[in-house]
């Protein structure tokens, strides 16, 4: 038998693992647990470092860890590489969730500036697993995108990325890279205050990670109006952030936008099979439909509705925001387990096709249709 320490937050993590493994759940504010007691395995999320000072303290016993997450920025990969721990992550579990809040954020920002998607081009940066749902998306909305990812060029012969120039040229940038502090590629602080001062945009979006935008750069942007607007669900610093950041955001969420009941349930899914893999056991035969429970509307909820009533009852972007407001101001002691709760255990949403929506909606609303394909 294994003995597998969890944190108690990954979705359905209780059901998912193997029965013949002895599981001990963590809380992740807590940290990870200073005994790991013979631990064979470590699965986290991203609240969680994995830095030397953590895998100096790791157990002989330990073999394996995973991130229930698409970004291992919060990981020392080389280290655990070169102490021989085999690693899993779960790239492309919320793709499909990221693209969704993207494009919901930006239909309400659209309806209260005005503008129709066909008059908009997005700016891509970093096409891999969520960077290209959002593309897909997109355009099957009508938005005209360019998409950015040099070192996708350089890894795939059949891809190639728009030049800086033009992608910088975009009237809404959406950020989806990984973090990254070294290297050719490095994206720590990409949008600075050198391209933020060459270029209009009338919307920046950052799913990606905090550090991938300088915060004062886009502060200073936005009080000269070279950046109309902002919608931020990623900080520099989480669980803490920036009040005058979250004040001034078109909307600003906490680090929520990969989150559904699917996209965590496909992470802990992902996670679980190569730990399986990992140390030879059967990949339990979980019927995970049974979760994806859908949201009955009724006609009368929304009636007469405009899209962007429609779209906060199907989306909880606006609940999470008005939860985090509420975080503003406070001190630091206050506002980061107020966060990481908030991320924790407000309820998770459905993607858009696993909701049951009425006929008379979609017909009213062929871009809802069009997000629920
Ligand atoms: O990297 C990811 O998958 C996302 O940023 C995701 O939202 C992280 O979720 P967490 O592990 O913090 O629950």
């Amino acid at each position: 038998m294994i003995t597998v320490f969890a944190d108690k937050y990954l979705y359905n993590i209780e059901q998912l693992l193997p029965e013949s493994c002895n599981l001990k759940l963590y809380n992740p504010s807590q940290g990870i647990p200073e005994d790991l007691d013979n631990a064979d395995a470590l699965l986290i999320r991203t609240v969680n470092k994995i830095d030397r000072n953590l895998i100096d303290r790791l157990p002989k016993s330990l073999q394996f860890i995973a991130t229930g997450s698409a970004g291992t920025d919060h990981v020392d990969l080389e280290l655990l590489k070169k102490r021989d721990i085999a690693f899993g992550d779960a790239a492309g579990c919320n793709s499909r969730s990221v693209a969704e809040y993207v494009v919901t954020s930006l239909l309400l920002w659209m309806e209260d500036i005005a503008k129709t998607p066909k008059s908009l081009t997005v700016g891509i940066i970093g096409k891999g697993n969520a960077g290209t749902e959002v593309d897909r998306l997109l355009n099957s909305l009508g938005v005209s995108t360019i998409c950015y990812d040099p070192p996708k060029e350089k890894r795939e012969e059949n891809f190639t990325s728009a030049n800086l120039e033009d992608v910088l040229s975009a009237d809404v940038l959406s950020f989806h890279t990984p973090l990254e502090h070294r290297g050719v590629f490095a994206t720590y602080h990409w949008l600075d205050e050198d391209k933020l001062d060459s270029n209009h945009y009338d919307l920046i979006i950052n799913t990606s990670r905090g550090g991938v935008i300088d915060e004062q750069a886009l502060l200073k942007a936005y009080i000269k109006g070279s950046v109309e607007n902002f919608i931020i669900d990623v900080w520099e610093n989480e669980p803490l952030f920036n009040d005058l950041i979250a004040e001034n955001a078109f909307l600003k969420t906490p680090h929520i936008a990969g989150y559904s009941r699917q996209s965590k349930l496909r992470a802990t899914q992902m996670i679980v099979d190569s730990m399986c893999k990992h140390f030879g056991l059967e990949v339990p035969d979980t019927d995970s439909s049974s979760n994806n429970e859908g949201l009955k509307l009724t006609n009368n909820s929304l009636k007469s509705a405009q899209l962007s009533d429609v779209l906060c009852k199907i989306h909880p972007i606006r609940e999470y925001e008005k939860r985090l407001k509420r975080l503003i101001g406070l001190p630091p002691q206050k506002k980061e387990p107020g966060f990481n709760t908030l991320r924790s255990e407000f309820p998770l949403r459905n993607e858009y096709r696993y909701l049951s929506l009425p006929d008379f909606l979609l017909k009213e609303f062929p871009l809802i249709r069009k997000l629920s394909s």
